[in-house]
């Protein structure tokens, strides 16, 4: 790139019209000290009078009045061969003085609240009504003429902006990072509007999923790498201002790629439950979920299921990190714990070790749909979650066996809870409220049934609660289950071949229990 052409363009002309009038008055301060002549809408034209700075009306510019409640204010020729004129062409620049039209080198705009109208519930006329039509149409054309104007949509520039006009302008190469945030602003504003209107207004079929989808993500981070080194990766977040991706980091090294996937695992893991429970993932997969009186007691018995196996976990807690939890995961080696929030003392117990990522995200996993791409498309489903009928042990069917006691049969919605943070084929094995043996992610369900027995151990396998995230297709689960002393089952059933299940788990003395409700995860 030659001098030349990334030469700096001064600003002589702005047009200012902004809803969100953050840093306004400074801005306009500034830009009129630095000899910058203001032309502005309404409200925005008000502010920046009251403060004391001339301003032009663009009433004024126009000779037409902003109309229709502020539905034409801006969309005027006068206004947009202003900032539209390219002005390396002499013919454009004849033009202009033609019509008697100025040129504007700044458009400083940011759009109506569309995102956060609708958030607040409002009607769908008050929707509608906060669609910025003007706003974009100005922020598009200076994006697009970016190498006569300069674009600004966010008051963060302000600073950038005031640092210019004292400085020559804006060189090229900054009006095209402008111009592109510019039209990212735009781009992002359109996909909120059309997401909106195809999900209340799209034609409605009987697949309860709008027609059209948009989502827009803004980087946020460059990851070191993927799930391999070799893989370059970033972090990427969606403007909700919550979520995994939004968590706030308190201490310890930066996030990984692998740290991020562990840790949407464990959150799914740790919040199904309604007491302090904690949920300990090794790659995607629980190798302890606990529940207890407290989340000291709820972690020593999430630990405690496989020891082996947390040595360089994830934990997700669904309460507040107690110093005395703190305390006790400082004596492991832990990646990553995240938590809604931390005690006094617990930071400070936990940032003892250098290495540790603590994150707190205040909230429970909310996202309603899943997206999975897959090549040339992408697969939406709406997000597992416990269901009222099938998940609740009062809607459950005995299928055989003695009906269990209240406190028995708590055990076993725990261990039902557990299963389906399980990668499929998924059984777990729990006893007091705590996973004990956990079979993941097997071909056949049988090999899962063994793992979990074999990872339980003989004596934690006798008597304890066993849940299948899907139903058994032939009763050699229940013999693996049945040798190892289980006290009962839970699955959702469905199976050709129920009825052979049954009579194994009757003939072992075993309680089974049917859902109804499946829980494939994978
Ligand atoms: N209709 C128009 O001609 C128009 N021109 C600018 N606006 C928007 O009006 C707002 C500023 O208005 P005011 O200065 O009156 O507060 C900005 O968010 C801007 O994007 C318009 N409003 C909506 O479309």
């Amino acid at each position: 790139m030659t001098a030349e052409s990334n030469a700096k363009r001064a600003i002589r002309r702005a047009l200012v019209s902004v809803y969100d009038k953050t840093g306004l008055e400074e801005l306009a301060r500034g830009l009129h000290e630095a000899g910058v002549e203001l032309v502005s809408t309404g409200s925005t034209a008000g502010r920046i009078a009251a403060a004391g700075v001339p301003v032009t009306k663009v009433e004024e510019l126009t000779g037409f009045p902003e109309c229709l409640d502020g539905r034409v204010k801006t969309l005027h020729p006068r206004v947009h061969a202003g900032i539209l004129a390219d002005l390396r062409l002499p013919d454009h620049q004849r033009q202009l003085e033609e019509l008697g039209v100025e040129p504007f080198d700044l458009v400083v705009v940011n759009l109506y609240p569309f995102r956060e109208t609708v958030a607040s519930g409002a009607t769908p006329d008050e929707c509608v009504e906060q669609i910025d039509i003007g706003g974009p149409s100005m922020v598009r054309a200076a994006a697009k003429n970016h190498p006569s104007v300069a674009v600004v949509t966010s008051p963060a520039r302000y600073a950038d902006v005031l640092g210019a006009v004292r400085d020559g302008g804006f060189d090229l190469t900054t009006r095209k990072r402008l111009a592109a945030e510019a039209f990212q602003h735009t781009a992002a504003y359109d996909v909120a509007v059309a997401s909106w209107f195809a999900s209340s207004y799209a034609p409605v079929d009987d697949s309860q999923f709008p027609d059209f989808l948009g989502a827009t993500w803004e980087r946020e981070n460059t990851l070191r790498y993927g799930e391999n080194p070799h893989q370059p990766a970033a972090l990427y977040v969606d403007g909700s201002g919550s979520g995994l991706a939004q968590a706030e980091q308190l201490h310890g090294k930066e996030m990984s790629y692998n740290n991020y996937t562990d840790t949407d695992a464990a959150r799914r893991a740790a919040y199904d439950h309604d007491g302090p429970a904690v949920a300990i993932i090794k790659h995607a997969n629980p190798c302890g979920i606990a529940t207890g009186a407290d989340v000291a007691e709820a972690h020593r018995k999430a630990h405690a299921c496989d020891p082996l196996s947390a040595f360089g976990g994830v934990i997700a807690v669904n309460r507040p990190v107690s110093k005395e939890m703190a305390e006790q995961v400082a004596e492991i080696f832990t990646e990553v714990i995240v938590a809604p929030d931390y005690e006094d003392g617990a930071l400070e117990a936990l940032a003892k070790k250098k290495n540790i990522r603590v994150l707190k995200a205040p909230a429970a996993p909310a996202n309603p749909v899943e997206i999975k791409p897959i090549d040339g498309g992408a697969l939406l489903q709406v997000t597992d979650r416990l269901q009222a009928d099938g998940d609740d042990p009062a809607n459950w069917t005995l299928a055989t066996g003695e009906a269990l006691s209240a406190e028995e049969l708590a055990e076993l919605a725990f261990a039902w809870k557990a299963c389906r943070a399980v990668k499929s084929n998924a059984i777990l094995l729990a006893k007091d409220g705590a996973s004990v043996g956990v079979g993941m992610g097997q071909v056949n369900r049988v090999d899962s049934c063994k793992l979990a027995v074999e990872r339980a151990g003989e004596e934690r396998a006798r008597g304890s609660y066993v849940a299948s995230d899907a139903f058994f297709p032939f009763p050699d689960n229940i013999d693996v289950l049945s040798e190892a002393g289980v006290k009962a089952i839970v699955q959702p059933g469905g199976s050709v071949r129920d009825e052979l299940v049954v009579e194994a788990a009757k003939k072992a003395g075993v309680t089974m229990y049917f859902t109804g409700t499946r829980h494939f995860f994978h």
